[in-house]
């Protein structure tokens, strides 16, 4: 007998038609219970992760709709959109602010679940059941909150100034850098068509003879694949005491890892920490090796800028921050953040659009409620958020170029993840198609171009965040 193609498999893409065999390969032999023991974060991340079949984005909060300025993405991916309306929303007209722009958002802390919009400036009090009301606010998204030009400097200084020493990147352990840094010598090596600044592994040059000879396996290359997330206690100013004793030893050079071009290395660029030294291996900042190279201004100004931007009354407008959110969580801390919010840690994510990073809840810093600030350069990322433990569904939202999320208060300690960075979705301003109002500004300097042929498919997440609570002497050198 025949197979008929039906209608629908006709007019599969390649890549499609590819994802669709990958699919039924992997899934011909999988126990057909296995959905059962999934929890609603973990059946929203397998939604969104894959391939085959093609998720539905309809039910992404996609804010970006209106603002054609925003959402400028190159075409290529079928679904690349979301909807406005994919949770309910209110806008509210609020005073002008100093851009000019008539801009705010005003909570109703009522119906089983709001949300409120208006174009330049969001706040999303989302509520999944109306016992969680505290628990799941705090959550402000402000779409199109970096202007293109401020964009490409966040991009420039991220791979070229800030992934370097002493901001640790997750390569250090593993590589040998000059001072330069990863993306220095990949310039160089643009620039100069030779492969001679071959990047040397530490191991090869560590006291282990046998380090250079072992064969080089991809999957047990620890550069390789996403970030490691292994779950750790929340912190609180009542545990920097013990914090300060734990041993952080240096990881472990890989023995897999193979002298290599900048080029190859490039890629595998995963994270670069900002400020207080963070130790991945157990999840806790390691104080006693200090700030690092500190809170770039450009990204602080952006962060300041942006908490600055909202009015915490109306965001806290009958939604307590209870005890139970931590020692660091104040009640009504928000009432200064325009005024005192300093961020003094933080980690660039640095994605390929095959990369993924799983729910979790960044509790490491002290302080448990002040704004975590996210800033979204590059490809379009769908963002998972949900509540205290992975039962909470989460609600899925677009994150474009410029995005800028702010976690605060209850949702501070919410599960997120981004299970999905979608294919062909860098917005042309930073792709080199420039006219003269969006060329990037000469304080760049060098030439555009790497920068535009790295993000055509990676994205950049800035992820800033506020250790030590307000007031709070942790007796450390700065
Ligand atoms: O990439 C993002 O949008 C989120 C990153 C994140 O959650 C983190 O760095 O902890
Ligand atoms: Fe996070």
């Amino acid at each position: 007998m025949t197979a008929v193609a039906s209608p629908d498999h006709l007019r599969l893409t390649p890549a499609q038609k590819k994802a669709r065999r990958q699919h039924l390969k992997t899934t011909k032999n999988r126990p057909t219970d296995i959905k059962e023991g999934w929890t609603p974060f973990r059946a929203a991340e397998k939604r969104f992760k894959a391939k085959w079949p093609p998720p539905d984005m309809s039910s992404v909060l996609d804010l970006h709709l209106e603002d054609t300025d925003c959402a400028s993405g190159s075409g290529g991916e079928a679904s690349q959109t979301g909807r406005r309306g994919a949770v309910d929303w209110r806008q509210i007209d609020v005073p002008v602010n100093e851009k000019g722009n008539k801009a705010y958002v005003f909570p109703r802390i009522s119906g089983m679940r709001d949300h409120f919009v208006s174009r330049m400036y969001i706040l999303i009090a989302y509520i999944i059941c109306k016992y969680m009301i505290c628990r799941l606010s705090g959550l402000v998204y402000l779409p199109g909150f970096v202007s293109s030009d401020e964009q490409r400097r966040l991009i420039h200084w991220s791979l070229k100034d800030h992934a370097k020493l002493p901001n640790e990147t997750n390569l250090d352990a593993h590589y040998l850098f000059p001072p330069g840094g990863l993306w220095d010598v990949y310039l160089k090596f643009l620039n100069d068509g030779t492969d001679e600044e071959t990047i040397q592994p530490k191991a090869s040059t560590s006291s282990s003879p046998a380090a250079s000879s072992t064969p080089y396996n991809a999957s047990a290359d620890p550069t390789s694949g996403p970030r490691t997330l292994i779950s750790n206690s929340p912190a609180s100013p009542s545990l920097l005491p013990t914090l300060l004793t734990l041993s952080t030893p240096p990881p472990a050079p890989s023995p897999n890892a193979k002298p290599c071009s900048p080029a190859a290395l490039v890629p595998k660029l995963r994270w670069a920490n900002i400020g207080w030294h963070y130790h991945w291996g157990n999840k806790q900042y390691d104080f006693t090796r200090g700030r690092g190279g500190g809170v770039a201004e450009v990204y602080r100004a952006v962060c300041k800028r942006a908490v600055q931007s909202v009015n915490w009354e109306d965001v806290y407008r009958g939604i307590a921050i209870t005890a139970d959110e931590g020692d660091g969580g104040a009640i009504e801390e928000w009432r200064t953040w325009r005024e005192d919010y300093e961020p003094d840690a933080g980690i660039v994510n640095f994605y390929q659009t095959s990369d993924t990073l799983m729910a979790h809840v960044d509790r490491s810093e002290l302080c448990a409620a002040s704004p975590l600030v996210s800033i979204s350069l590059g490809c379009t990322a769908v963002f998972l958020i949900g509540g205290p433990t992975r039962d909470t569904e989460p609600v899925p939202i677009f994150l474009r170029s410029g995005d800028v999320l702010i976690m605060s208060g209850p949702c501070r300690r919410a599960y997120h993840g981004v299970p999905r960075i979608l294919e062909d979705t860098c917005p042309a301003h930073l792709l080199g198609s420039f006219n003269s109002q969006t060329a990037p500004s000469s304080d760049q300097g060098d030439d555009w171009k790497p920068y535009a042929e790295y993000m055509r498919s990676a994205r950049i997440n800035v992820n800033v965040r506020q250790v030590f609570p307000r007031g709070f002497d942790p007796g450390l050198p700065i």
